[in-house]
């Protein structure tokens, strides 16, 4: 839906309380989102359910001047591209009582996957509960020919999972190999990162982060590799987006060892730190058990804005979210006009 100015929104509803009719504001949200995600994320089903909680979603139209559409109370974003990121930024600048979610600058971190993991290695998050690191990493910018030689100084260990660089949301960017032998990496295409693959019993966790509030699935993925695999397999083979498909292996018939959860207070610190260290409240990350032990998790990937539309009760998550932002504002605006009074 595209609001036009002459069509502002009415941005008072009606909504019965008790029988009593009582003027509620409505939320306006703008959103660029690319068809796709527009397709994924407002379902019907969440489009009315957020009608319902005085929640309206506006398609911001990228061709016209943000501070001449809505007026928003909150801006949901994921497109990419330098002079959208700057107008983002001075519409931030301009618009303080506008909530933009995420900050463009901060997002840029996830973009690519050498600083995505950066924050996990740095927070070196280990307590009562287990220990979460992230896998051995090696960054190759340019000259494939030097990948042996580069693996074997930093003593990388096979098989290694050749990602891109880049996470910019391209198709190209989700295209990953896995290497068993040294010699077949000079047939990657730099700039990619190396990193050490975990066998972790063919499932992993996805962490969905909405602001406050913490989802975990279990999703499908690759099968350990056995050193008997390792040994007499030689090459580099490209392997399909497994996680991402929407089949969910909660419900699978699993080995439990390798499907219990990891431990709710770990997945709590670790999401606050992550919040905090990353600066976002919309994304999710991927983390795996090392198989054959209870309590060592390495996060493989992190991913802003992800598929919220296969998060279990995300309806009813978002809404609450996006209203605790407008009403934790109101706080906010409150304070400051008492203070300066
Ligand atoms: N270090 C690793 N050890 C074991 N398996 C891994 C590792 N890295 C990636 N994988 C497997 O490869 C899959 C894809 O990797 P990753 O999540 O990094 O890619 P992506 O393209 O960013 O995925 P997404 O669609 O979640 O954004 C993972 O879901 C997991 O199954
Ligand atoms: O396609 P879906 O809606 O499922 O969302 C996927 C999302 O694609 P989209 O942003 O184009 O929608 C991906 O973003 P890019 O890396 O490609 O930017 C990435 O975040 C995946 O991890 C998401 O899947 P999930 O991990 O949540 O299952
Ligand atoms: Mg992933
Ligand atoms: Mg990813």
């Amino acid at each position: 839906m595209r609001l036009e100015e002459e069509e502002q929104p009415e941005t008072m509803s009606q909504c019965s309380v008790g029988g009593l009719q009582q003027q509620q504001k409505v939320v306006v949200v703008g959103y660029a989102l690319t068809s796709k995600k527009t397709k994924s994320f407002l379902q019907p089903k969440f489009e009315g359910l957020a009608r319902n909680k005085g929640i309206l979603f506006v398609a911001i139209d990228q061709n016209r001047p943000l501070s001449d559409q809505g007026p928003f109370d909150i801006v949901l974003h994921k497109l990419t591209g330098k002079e959208w990121r700057q107008i983002l930024e001075d519409y931030r600048q301009t618009h303080p009582e506008v909530t933009v979610l995420d900050p463009p600058d901060a997002i840029q971190r996830l973009r690519n996957r050498q600083s995505m993991l950066q924050c996990v290695a740095d927070m070196n998050l280990s307590n009562s509960y287990g220990k979460v690191g992230v896998p051995r990493q090696l960054v190759i910018k340019k000259d494939a020919s030097s990948i042996p030689d580069a693996v074997n100084k930093a003593g990388l260990i096979l098989p290694l999972v050749a990602k891109p660089l880049v996470a910019d949301g391209s198709a190209k960017s989700h295209e990953l190999s896995l290497a068993y032998d040294q010699y077949s990496l000079q047939k990657l295409e730099p700039p990619l990162v190396l990193q050490e693959f975990v066998n972790h019993g063919g499932v992993l966790f996805k962490v969905y982060i909405v602001g406050e509030a913490i989802k975990v699935v279990r999703r499908f993925s690759l099968p350990d590799v056995t050193k008997r695999e390792l040994s007499k397999i030689k090459g580099v083979f490209r392997f399909p987006r497994v996680s991402c498909a929407a089949a969910s292996a909660d419900d699978a018939d699993l080995d439990p060892s390798v499907a219990e959860l990891p431990p709710r207070p770990l997945l709590e610190r670790l999401a606050k730190e992550l919040r905090r260290r990353l600066g976002l409240r919309l994304f999710n990350l991927d983390i795996i058990r090392e198989h054959g032990t209870r309590d060592h998790f390495y996060v493989i990937d992190i991913n802003y804005f992800p598929g919220y539309g296969k998060m279990p009760g995300y309806e009813h998550i978002f809404t609450d979210f996006l209203l605790s932002l407008v009403q934790s504002h109101t706080r906010n605006d409150r304070a400051r006009n008492f203070l300066k009074a």
